[in-house]
């Protein structure tokens, strides 16, 4: 991410009234006041190393979501920044949460992005279900959304760089078949200002997560848009391989790579365990791999393929999802605080 970036994030912020250190947000009926309406904090939603995201209700009687980040002075990029430029880039596209308000308190140091209420992350939607991953349809149906968020992005410019299912959740209420893309954190400008694809750096450091990384990503290579592809392909396996993927259990940065390079060899095979129809998304996977840092992505074809994959397992990709089946409803993290 360059300054030049970062400038290009329109961020405008309106400042709040409010006296109140930041750590004191993390209490139930803290207030925060800003031009546009009070937010009453209900509950925390989930913690990041700079900020944490809270359930609130505004005075009109709302709900939302806010995320907070704390300003600070050593860290050169403001991942909310990029987050909220992001978010008023893509508009009111359907995979994307809607904006309700952004600010910042100067005197105590942190910035706030007020929006749309979603629920639960893949990640805990997966973990509800007793066998902790989803119905072959319900993965594939959940996949091809998620890549939709994904061509969105890339349409206007940015790479993602840390797809995993806790970076998607399902929406609330009629929204329920809807899946939503979020944190956008360490995502990149690929394109530059003459709308051309960036010169690629020589060299670039790890981002993102080890078990979802690229093999780009692994090897210090510059990404684009075929990457998060690749991320995204990873992302598809864990929502329905029983097993998880097979470098699961390896931590070591260096390991994962080799096992996702074996994987792409005599290994194939155990990409697919357990699953029983595996042509078409092992079709998918050798074009991702056949695709370079420049390329244009042909997502019709990934998406068609999903389709094929649902129909030669007698599956309609848009039947209702597993959790669209229970009456449960929720926000991230809502049951393990309301079990704990
Ligand atoms: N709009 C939203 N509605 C409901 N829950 C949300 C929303 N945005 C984020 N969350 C939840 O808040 C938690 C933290 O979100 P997120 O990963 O975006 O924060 P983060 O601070 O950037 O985290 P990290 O630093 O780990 O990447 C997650 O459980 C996520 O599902």
């Amino acid at each position: 991410m360059s300054d030049e970036e970062e400038d290009e994030s329109g961020f405008k912020p309106v400042s709040i009234q409010n006296t109140l250190p930041f750590k004191t947000l993390y209490f139930q009926g803290h207030e925060i006041v800003s031009q546009k309406a009070t937010y009453t904090v209900v509950r925390l939603l989930g913690e990041g190393g700079f900020g944490a995201v809270y359930l609130c209700k505004t005075n009109k009687g709302t709900q939302c979501a806010m995320k907070v980040e704390m300003k600070m002075e050593k860290r050169k990029h403001s991942k909310l920044k990029m987050e909220i430029a992001i978010l008023k880039l893509v508009g009111n596209s359907k995979h994307f949460t809607k904006i309700l308000d952004r600010g910042k308190r100067e005197k105590e140091g942190f910035f706030f992005l007020a929006m749309e209420l979603v629920g639960k992350s893949l990640g805990d939607l997966k973990a509800d279900r007793a066998e902790k991953v989803f119905s072959f349809g319900t993965g594939l149906g959940v996949a091809s959304q998620c890549l939709e968020a994904v061509e969105e992005l890339h349409k206007h410019g940015f790479i993602h760089r840390d797809l995993k299912p806790a970076n998607y959740a399902c929406g609330l209420d009629d929204k329920r078949h809807t899946i939503y893309i979020l944190d956008f954190g360490i995502a990149r400008k690929y394109i530059n200002a003459k709308k051309e694809i960036k010169t690629p750096r020589e060299t670039v450091g790890f981002k993102g997560t080890v078990r979802f990384a690229p093999l780009s990503c692994h090897r210090n290579i510059e990404m684009g848009p075929k990457d998060d592809c690749e991320s995204w392909f990873y992302l598809l396996l864990d929502l329905i391989l029983v097993g998880g993927l097979p470098w699961k259990k390896l931590n070591e940065k260096n390991e994962v790579l080799l096992a996702k390079e074996e994987c792409r060899k005599e290994k194939r095979h155990t990409l697919y365990t357990g699953l029983k129809y595996t042509v078409e998304l092992n079709k998918i996977l050798v074009y991702i791999d056949s695709q370079a840092y420049q390329d244009r992505i042909d997502y019709q074809f990934i998406y068609k393929s999903l389709e094929e994959a649902c129909v030669s397992a007698g599956l309609d990709i848009d039947a209702p999802y597993d959790w669209e089946n229970s009456k449960e409803q929720g926000t991230s993290k809502e049951k393990s605080s309301r079990s704990k």
